[in-house]
């Protein structure tokens, strides 16, 4: 069985919200002074690189991610074609299959240099959410850093979502990735407090 990383590596230089925090990994403790053992310490946001986004995230009232429903992040995924759209609506799904998908990542190529934040990314419309969840979708990933307009501040696509009772997933990385079904694992940590976490994505078929 062939596995697929679909993760963006978390290093110094990965790109993050406009002036959020990096990740940065430090030995804290050196062997050389612990007499047995390096121990490390991570300081970063959790919105860098590919990560879940807990309801808390847009919503004081929301799900916290030590509360998120553990198997919406493992299991059979869909990966669809979106590329070459400024914005994704019913529209651009209308030709799509959704029946019996409930996890949809979306292949939008529209974040191209992985070294820098974007300027610009496709984003979700409004009529989207509720198209999804009638057909069935509870997961939504995107490979950008989110599912609105970088600058909106209202979060249309991630409230249309989550009243829909779909959970969001973003920071993908699916330029290598054949569109197709998968087996999708991407669990967040056991985070307490946290609005969201880091995941380690993969596909596998
Ligand atoms: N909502 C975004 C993250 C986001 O908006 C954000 C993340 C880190 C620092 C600032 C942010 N937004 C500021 O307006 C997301 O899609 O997860
Ligand atoms: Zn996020
Ligand atoms: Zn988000």
């Amino acid at each position: 069985m062939k596995l697929y990383d679909i993760s963006r590596p978390l290093t110094a230089a990965t790109p993050t919200w406009p002036g959020d925090t990096a990740y940065r990994y430090t030995v804290n403790w050196p062997k050389a002074e612990s007499g047995s053992v390096n121990v490390g310490k991570l300081v970063m946001s959790i919105h860098t690189g590919t990560h879940v986004d807990a309801p808390f995230h847009f919503d004081d009232a929301g799900k916290k991610t030590l509360e998120l429903p553990l198997d919406l992040y493992v299991g059979a995924a869909r990966v669809v074609d979106v590329s070459g759209r400024a914005s994704i609506g019913a529209d651009d799904l209308a030709g799509v299959d959704l029946s019996g998908v409930t996890r949809l990542l979306l292949k939008t190529l529209s974040w191209s240099d992985p070294e820098q934040f974007p300027a610009e990314i496709c984003y979700l419309r409004p009529d989207l959410p509720p198209y999804l969840a009638e057909r069935g979708i509870r997961l939504l990933g995107v490979d950008v850093p989110s599912v609105d307009p970088l600058a909106s501040k209202e979060l249309p696509a991630h409230h249309g979502l989550h009243q829909n009772g779909i959970y969001i997933l973003e920071g993908l990385l699916l330029d290598a990735i054949e569109p197709g079904d998968y087996e999708l694992i991407a669990l967040p940590l056991a985070l307490a407090d946290a609005d969201g976490s880091p995941v380690r994505a993969i596909l596998r078929r």
